[in-house]
C-alpha cells in the first residue's frame, strides 16, 4: 500500500531528477564559460554579474513563494563551484 508519505517522496524524486538535469545543463554551459575566459586571461570571478544575479534570484523566489534566503545560500554555494572550476581552467591554462 502506496502511503501519503510514499507519495510526496515519489514527488520529490522526480524534482530530483529535474533539478540534476538542469544543473548539468547549467554546469555545461559556465564550462564553456571558464574556457572563454582562461582562453583570453580574464579573472574567475565577476561581481558585477554576480549582483545582477543575485538580484533576479531574490526576485524569482519571492515570485515562486519560495524564501530568498534558501536560493541565495544555494547559489552561493554554486557560483562558488564555478568560479574554483575557472580558476583552474585559468590554471592550466598560464
Ligand atoms: C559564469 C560566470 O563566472 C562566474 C560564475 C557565475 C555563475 O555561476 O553564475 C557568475 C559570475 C562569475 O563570478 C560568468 O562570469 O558569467
Amino acid at each position: 500500500m502506496i502511503t501519503k508519505l510514499d507519495e510526496l517522496r515519489i514527488g520529490i524524486d522526480e524534482v530530483d531528477q529535474q533539478i540534476i538535469a538542469l544543473l548539468a545543463e547549467r554546469f555545461r554551459l559556465t564550462e564553456e564559460v571558464g574556457l572563454y575566459k582562461a582562453s583570453n586571461q580574464l579573472v574567475a570571478q565577476d561581481p558585477n554579474r554576480e549582483k545582477q544575479q543575485f538580484q533576479k534570484i531574490v526576485q524569482l523566489s519571492e515570485k515562486n513563494g519560495i524564501n530568498p534566503e534558501y536560493t541565495t545560500e544555494i547559489y552561493r554555494c554554486l557560483i562558488d563551484l564555478v568560479i574554483s572550476r575557472h580558476e583552474v581552467l585559468l590554471a592550466i591554462n598560464s
